[in-house]
């Protein structure tokens, strides 16, 4: 359990750890790729060890150098080996739905399968597709959710439509037209992040941007190894950023953070609601830019916020929420019903526990309505085993009276290890 008690300017240097989209595809593209890949700056999250572990399993060597540096010796995609166990993604999404397009290819079968709640989140939006270029999967509801059963094919290369803007789709599937024969296109109805675009050119591979929202590669490329270094998670610095804002006498810099304009909505957002940002990019690390945020406490005011910002900005909604409680105002979030099938219902749970402490929070299809000014009271919250709902949480605690209370605080170190000590230490 996490104890917050109300605090009083947040002040300090830090960072934050690396991010968790990059660590992913960093260890996946390390193994595929011919070569050893040194990587640093890796998050040394749960999410990101599923990942090791999983490609371990298949025949990779993976050393750890240190909390969070890494050699991953490559193997090419013919290396890669029929796992002997089941592939256990643990609560990581990105996990088993990039992974689910590196199986699709392969000449051999494997099961995946995860914990409770990634055994609730939707599975055919990358099974369905993976189908139509040759894979067979089964598994649960016909292969709708985990666990799953994978035996990969001779895949041929298809243009896929995809109905919500998922990099985790996006990505599944290009690893798969990878090796595929032909060309494989994703188009998506708003652009979601491009880390794998932007990774896959790092390890030689050609991709093509056909237009903002659609990308394809050809099937037969091979990857080739290479270093990467992890900028920080602006996903995890968005917790502080927001605490900073709303904890009076607050003054905070995070160094080293990815500052992919793909990944920024957050910073775009905080500053229409009148936050003071200073954003001094300092250079680019493998094609992923980065830079130095200060923050400093600032009035804020209600926004409306939907369509195209949603998927840059959509694991920080959760904390985005808490800022609207000290936003004079109405703000409205619509448009982000992909919020239902994350590791929670997170419309429902980020509701939910606001409230607790006092919050005026309403739940609609689609998003959320939150009233603020509200002071919030201390009290007791769960982070329903959500990672970035028990961090929002905890946020809160900063400034609501008294002591706040969160249970199943364990699963904050899916994202971000050392959470707690870093909020101690400001
Ligand atoms: O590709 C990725 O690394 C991720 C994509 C997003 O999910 P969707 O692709 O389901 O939107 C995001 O919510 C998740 O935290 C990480
Ligand atoms: C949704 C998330 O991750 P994943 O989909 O990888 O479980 C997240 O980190 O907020």
């Amino acid at each position: 359990m996490l104890q917050i008690e109300e605090r009083r300017d947040l002040r300090g240097e830090v960072r934050v750890p690396g991010d968790k989209s990059i660590s992913h595809r960093a260890v996946m593209f390390g193994a595929i790729a011919e070569g050893r890949s040194r990587v640093e700056g890796f998050l040394p999250g749960k999410d990101c060890l599923s990942t090791i572990e999983c490609f371990r399993r298949m025949g990779v060597n993976i050393h750890r150098k240190g909390p969070t540096s890494l050699i991953v010796e490559g193997r090419g995609w013919e290396g890669l080996q029929e796992p002997k166990t089941v592939l256990d993604v643990g609560n990581s999404g990105t996990t088993i739905r990039l992974m689910l397009g590196v199986l699709a290819g392969r000449p051999f079968h494997a099961t995946v399968l995860g914990d409770e709640s990634i055994g609730r989140r939707p599975m055919n939006r990358v099974v369905e597709p993976l189908r139509l270029m040759g894979a067979q999967v089964d598994g649960r509801s016909q292969g709708s959710f985990t666990p799953l059963s994978v035996r990969g094919g001779n895949l041929t290369g298809m243009i896929h439509r995809s109905r919500v803007a998922s990099a985790q789709v996006k990505s599944s599937l290009l690893l798969a037209g990878l090796q595929g024969k032909g060309v494989t296109r994703v188009e998506e109805p708003a652009l979601s992040r491009d880390h794998t675009e932007r990774m896959l050119g790092a390890f030689g591979v050609k991709v093509d941007r056909d237009s903002p929202r659609s990308v394809s590669v050809a099937g037969g490329q091979v990857l080739q190894a290479r270093d990467v270094r992890v900028p920080g998670d602006i996903s995890s610095a968005a917790f502080l950023l927001v605490a900073a804002l709303l904890v009076p006498g607050s003054r905070l810099t995070i160094r080293g953070v990815g500052l992919n304009p793909t990944r920024t909505g957050i910073l775009d957002v905080l500053r229409r609601m009148g936050g003071e940002l200073e954003i001094h990019p300092t250079g680019e690390w493998n094609g992923e830019p980065v830079g130095d945020i200060t923050v400093s406490h600032s009035s804020l005011t209600a926004v409306e916020i939907g369509g195209e910002l949603i998927p840059r900005l959509i694991d920080e909604i959760p904390v985005l929420a808490v800022a609207a409680t000290q936003a004079a105002g109405h703000t409205v979030i619509r448009d982000a019903a992909e919020l239902k099938v994350k590791e929670t219902n997170r419309i429902a749970a980020t509701a939910q526990e606001l409230r607790k402490l006092g919050a005026r929070v309403e739940e609609t299809e689609d998003g959320l309505v939150i009233e603020g000014k509200t002071p919030l009271t201390g009290g007791p919250c769960d982070s329903h085993g959500d990672h970035r709902i028990g961090m929002a949480m905890a946020v809160a605690g900063l400034l609501a009276t008294g002591r706040t209370t969160v249970t199943q605080a364990e699963a904050i170190g899916i994202s971000f290890p050392g959470f707690s000590t870093l909020l101690e230490e400001l």
